[in-house]
């Protein structure tokens, strides 16, 4: 029996994690489940999993669910607090650790997991994205394992030579990573329309249902370009060794060009259970609940690429990748901002590229030193990101 703790147990990849964790009871148990805010789905995941332990982020809402646990008579502990948070990922009953809490929100407790050696299963890019090597060498000397749930990374990882997975893609044979991209819910609008589009616009993407962040970074296909950073990370290849196709489908998940000619592809209806199901089970293989693919039943797979006019957060990840140090963590920091401001109407969704451009022209990104540094270097570039949605803003 393997004891897991889910970071953002009540967000998008946290209920699909329940629900292919609870297709297994006699290989894993809930040890603890981790939110912000959600209480009412809290509460309901509680009742069906019995977790030790729950970790709410915010105080209130933690004093409001540990007054109805008492009243219900439930035997779970209700923590609150950064060092509760860190206690619990770290504590040694635990093996397995999903990563799903959003943004840089996410960095500490995922720090937390390397650094006491758990399985981690990682769905958390921005945590990656703002800390790179920082956050690796923390796994590496820790002696954690890492394994992708992003869809096309988890699909990269099965799509790497079995006997070459650890490998440098020089050394495994690998020519080119070719990452997949839905084109999202713009994909054929105007571009004279794009100013005009709403939140919600902006969060019916086309295949997947996903929290409201990354929903609006596939819109924007900053998504992408955290992907492309994370891509470099964890399979050590070079910008140059990367590159990003549309496919309107979200069929084929990622591909992995050899240098003999062969293309490596992982396929699979758009559902996260399976990018989770083969993480928790690796190297084994689990049922996940998703609908078999019938490719005899759809329309034809289509290759197409990218409009950078119409996709610029892209590009500003591609440079901020080629400028190198701690460019990705000013260029996470500022998508975020300018994320939340579009989401809450204070920010036009064609103005989300200009801040993160302003941005990472105005705040210096030297080599990370320590973790110390990369927090003030993300502080920093949040207040410049937020004075240049002001400006937008008068
Ligand atoms: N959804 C998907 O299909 C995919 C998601 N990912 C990545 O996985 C991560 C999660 O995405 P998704 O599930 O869609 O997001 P959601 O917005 O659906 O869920 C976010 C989760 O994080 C919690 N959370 C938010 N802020 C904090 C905080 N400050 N402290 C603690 N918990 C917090 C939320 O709690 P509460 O609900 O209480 O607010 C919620 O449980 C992201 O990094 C995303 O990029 C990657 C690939 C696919
Ligand atoms: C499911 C998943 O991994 C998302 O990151 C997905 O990739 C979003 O779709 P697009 O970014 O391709 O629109
Ligand atoms: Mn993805």
């Amino acid at each position: 029996m393997q004891n897991v703790v889910i970071l953002g147990s009540t967000g998008s990849i946290g209920v699909s994690t329940l629900d292919v964790l609870a297709r297994h009871p006699e290989r894993y148990r809930v040890f603890a489940l981790v939110a912000r805010q959600r209480i009412d789905r809290l509460l309901e995941q509680i009742c069906t999993f019995r977790p030790t332990y729950v970790v709410v982020t915010e105080a209130e809402p933690a004093e409001t669910l540990r007054n109805r646990i008492r009243d219900m008579r439930i035997a779970c502990e209700v923590l609150t607090g950064a060092d509760a948070l860190a206690a619990v990922v770290s504590a040694p009953e635990v093996d397995i650790v999903m990563a799903a809490i959003v943004g840089a929100a996410g960095l500490m407790p995922t720090l937390a997991a390397a650094k006491a050696g758990k399985k981690i299963l990682l769905a958390n890019k921005e945590a990656l994205v703002m800390s790179g090597a920082l956050f690796l060498n923390a796994v590496k000397d820790g002696g954690a394992q890492l394994l992708p749930i992003d869809s096309e990374h988890n699909a990269i990882f099965q799509c790497w030579s079995a006997n070459a997975i650890g490998q440098a893609p020089s050394v495994a044979g690998v020519e080119k990573i070719q990452l997949t991209a839905s084109g999202g819910p713009f994909l054929r609008k105007p571009l004279s329309e794009l100013n005009e589009v709403t939140p919600d616009q902006a969060c019916s993407h086309p295949t997947w249902n996903m929290g409201r962040k990354i929903s609006v970074d596939s819109a924007t296909l900053m998504n992408k370009g955290l992907e492309v950073i994370e891509a470099c990370h964890l399979f050590g290849a070079s910008a140059e060794q990367v590159d990003v196709v549309i496919h309107p489908q979200s069929i084929v998940h990622s591909m992995v060009r050899y240098l003999d000619g062969s293309v490596l592809a992982q396929m699979g209806n758009p559902d996260m259970r399976t990018p989770i199901a083969h993480a928790l089970a690796w190297p084994e293989r689990i049922q996940s609940g998703v609908a078999p693919l019938d490719l005899t039943q759809m329309s034809a797979l289509q290759f197409e690429v990218v409009d950078r006019e119409r996709f610029p957060c892209l590009t500003l990840a591609y440079q901020a990748l080629q400028a190198g140090g701690t460019a990705a963590a000013v260029l996470n920091a500022a998508n975020e901002v300018a994320v939340d401001a579009f989401l809450n109407n204070r920010l036009r969704f064609t103005a989300i590229s200009d801040v993160i451009a302003a941005t990472l022209a105005k705040v210096s990104a030297p080599t990370i030193g320590s973790l110390a540094e990369l927090l003030a270097i993300d502080a920093e570039a949040r207040l410049i990101a937020a004075t240049q949605i002001q400006l937008r803003a008068a």
